[in-house]
């Protein structure tokens, strides 16, 4: 994982887009524990990280706080489903807080292992991959693996916004009113010239008769 930890621009994060350097955009959930009244005393309680399996994995807050590059943050993965984290109820202050995030993941090291291959990669690079990722139903490990590779945020203010469908216009139609009429005329004449015609025709063919 880089070191490079940090709010990164959309068109900084679009320059990484070849096989030996290649970072992606996808977006999940970054959450924060704010540990407010630490100054009142309590010891460094330990906790539980749990995910849906309920698999846990024991640390106490000062290493949640070691831990980020940020103080007082850490990244965990929870894509919109349940919350990850238990809080052991003799951790009375504590909090959970979560924000949306577009993460920055830097998969180089992962290019040549990745089983949907490195060309996928390459195509998700300079835009949100995030409905990319999605799509293909990555397992939950997947998921879990994709921590190794985050390297921080996207300022969302850099990311070009979506261009709005704008659709084709409608072929400009000849509203004319007199020109209708002129064609519902015709539409009537014509074939009262035809029958009129057939009837001279026959008329003057009889004579002849
Ligand atoms: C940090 C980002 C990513 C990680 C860690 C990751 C990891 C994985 C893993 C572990 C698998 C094996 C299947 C599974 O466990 O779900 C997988 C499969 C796959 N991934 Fe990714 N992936 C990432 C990003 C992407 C992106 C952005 C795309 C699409 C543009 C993608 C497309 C695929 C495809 C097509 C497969 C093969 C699915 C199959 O054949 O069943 N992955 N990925």
């Amino acid at each position: 994982m880089s070191s490079d930890r940090k709010v990164h621009t959309f068109e900084d994060v679009s320059k990484h887009n070849s096989t030996k350097d290649c970072w992606l955009i996808i977006s999940g959930k970054l959450d924060s524990v704010s540990t407010p009244g630490r100054q009142g005393g309590w010891p460094s309680p330990s906790f539980s990280v749990c995910d849906r399996r309920r698999t846990s994995v024991g640390r106490t807050i000062d290493d949640l706080i070691r831990e980020p590059q940020r103080s007082g943050s850490r990244l965990f993965r929870d894509w919109g489903r349940t919350n990850q984290i238990a809080i052991r109820p003799n951790v009375p202050r504590f909090s959970y807080l979560w924000t949306e995030a577009h993460i920055v993941y830097d998969v180089t090291p992962f290019m040549d292992d990745h089983p949907g291959g490195d060309e996928v990669l390459l195509s998700a690079t300079g835009k949100d991959a995030t409905n990319d990722f999605e799509d293909v139903g990555h397992s939950d490990s997947a998921r879990e693996m994709m921590d190794k590779y985050y390297i921080g945020e996207i300022d969302v203010s850099t990311v070009p916004l979506k261009r709005s469908y704008v659709p084709p216009q409608q072929a400009h139609y000849n509203h004319d009113k007199t020109s209708e009429f002129i064609i519902k005329i015709l539409q009537f004449l014509v074939p009262l010239l035809i029958l009129g015609l057939a009837f001279v025709v026959r008329h003057y063919t009889k004579k002849e008769d």
